[in-house]
């Protein structure tokens, strides 16, 4: 079933789901498995899988280190698959416009449309990590707006090459990505919000924000995104702060505000332990009140151990 089926069948009530990352490459699916169980007791109507860009390895040859290009955690739409069948659960693969051509991108929408997969994270993907800016490759799109119409394309019988006989057409619920705090490449929010409305209007159904720490920008951002003209449910993005290095990380990599007091309580700890109830609290004070406000999905990225996620479900669901 479609995300925004899930949530129009919610009748009003929030509901729970989260986001994981495939396995490094080498490792056993179990340990995702292992971490999903705990979570599943909340019924999440569907999971995000993302997917990673690719990044250079370097391997010793000869004394010599020899560069190759590689996705180090490859395996996102198999897992959706294996998560799907394992515990009956829609999953969310994310669909990257960077390292992948448009070609590509067809095909692994043809493969999500055989194995009953019919929602679809559409992204453009982070820079690789030498990169300062983002590049789209050789065929592949340079924003996700294009990504979107892509998707759209096909769900309307439109192949990239009009040769096909189409008789089974794909129904694609797109999800987009939205910044409470702005896109780190958006020169204003007003801006952002208008690329916003392009993904909407290119025909995405609903948006997942970047993880933010004081609600208060998540209201102001719902408020903006209606008066621009975008009218899709807007689901938040909550991450757990997990260890003490996240009051430098978490800013640096998704480009994004703490409140004070937040810091503060974390800079009281003395271990890591301390620091992970402490991203507990915040999220479940963060989750009452946006559930309280009514929001469609409370979405957690756990992103691997979960124990926090659950204990965060515990005392909100
Ligand atoms: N892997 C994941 O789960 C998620 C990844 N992200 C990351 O967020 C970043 C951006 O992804 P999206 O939001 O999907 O990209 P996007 O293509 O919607 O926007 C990227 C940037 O380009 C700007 N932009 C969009 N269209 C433009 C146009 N026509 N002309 C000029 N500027 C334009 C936007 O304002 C924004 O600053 C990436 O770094 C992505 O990896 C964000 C959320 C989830
Ligand atoms: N810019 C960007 N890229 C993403 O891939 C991304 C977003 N934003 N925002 C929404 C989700 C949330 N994502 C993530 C990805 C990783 C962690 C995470 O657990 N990160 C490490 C630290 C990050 C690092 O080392 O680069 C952690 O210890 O928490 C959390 C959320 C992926 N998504």
């Amino acid at each position: 079933m479609k995300v925004t089926e899930h949530i129009k069948n919610a009748k009003g009530k929030t509901l729970f789901s989260f986001e994981i990352i495939p396995p490094k490459k080498g490792k056993s699916i179990q340990d995702l498995y292992d971490n999903i169980d705990p979570l599943m007791e909340f019924n999440p109507p569907f999971i995000d899988v993302t997917t990673s860009r690719e990044e250079y390895i370097y391997i010793e040859k000869q004394g010599l280190l020899d560069r190759k290009i590689t996705r180090m955690r490859p395996g996102t739409v198999g897992i959706c698959a294996a998560i799907k069948h394992k515990y009956d659960v829609d999953t969310v693969p994310h669909v990257l416009c960077g390292g992948f051509s448009k070609e590509e991108t067809e095909y692994l929408l043809v493969d999500c449309h055989y194995l009953g997969i019919n929602n679809v994270m559409a992204l453009r993907g982070d820079a690789m990590s030498h990169q300062k800016y983002f590049e789209a490759c050789k065929g592949g799109h340079q924003y996700a707006s294009q990504l979107v119409s892509q998707i759209q394309n096909l769900n309307c019988g439109n192949y990239l090459h009009d040769v096909v006989e189409v008789d089974d057409t794909s129904d694609f619920c797109i999800g987009v990505a939205g910044y409470p705090e702005k896109h780190i490449e958006a020169p204003s929010l007003q801006t952002d919000l208008k690329r916003l409305k392009e993904k909407v209007d290119a025909g995405a159904d609903y948006v997942v924000t970047q993880m933010f720490f004081d609600n208060k920008k998540y209201f102001e951002f719902v408020d903006a995104a209606k008066k621009a003209g975008i009218h899709v449910p807007i689901i938040p993005g909550i991450k757990p702060i997990a260890i003490k290095k996240h009051l430098q990380l978490l800013p640096q990599v998704f480009k994004i505000d703490l409140p004070q007091d937040l810091i503060t309580s974390i800079e009281q700890c003395d271990t890591n332990k301390q620091v992970r109830q402490v991203g507990i609290e915040w999220a479940i004070q963060q989750s009452k009140e946006l559930q309280a406000a009514g929001v469609p999905v409370l979405h957690y990225y756990s992103m691997g151990k979960s124990d926090n996620v659950k204990a965060i479900a515990e005392a909100v669901f």
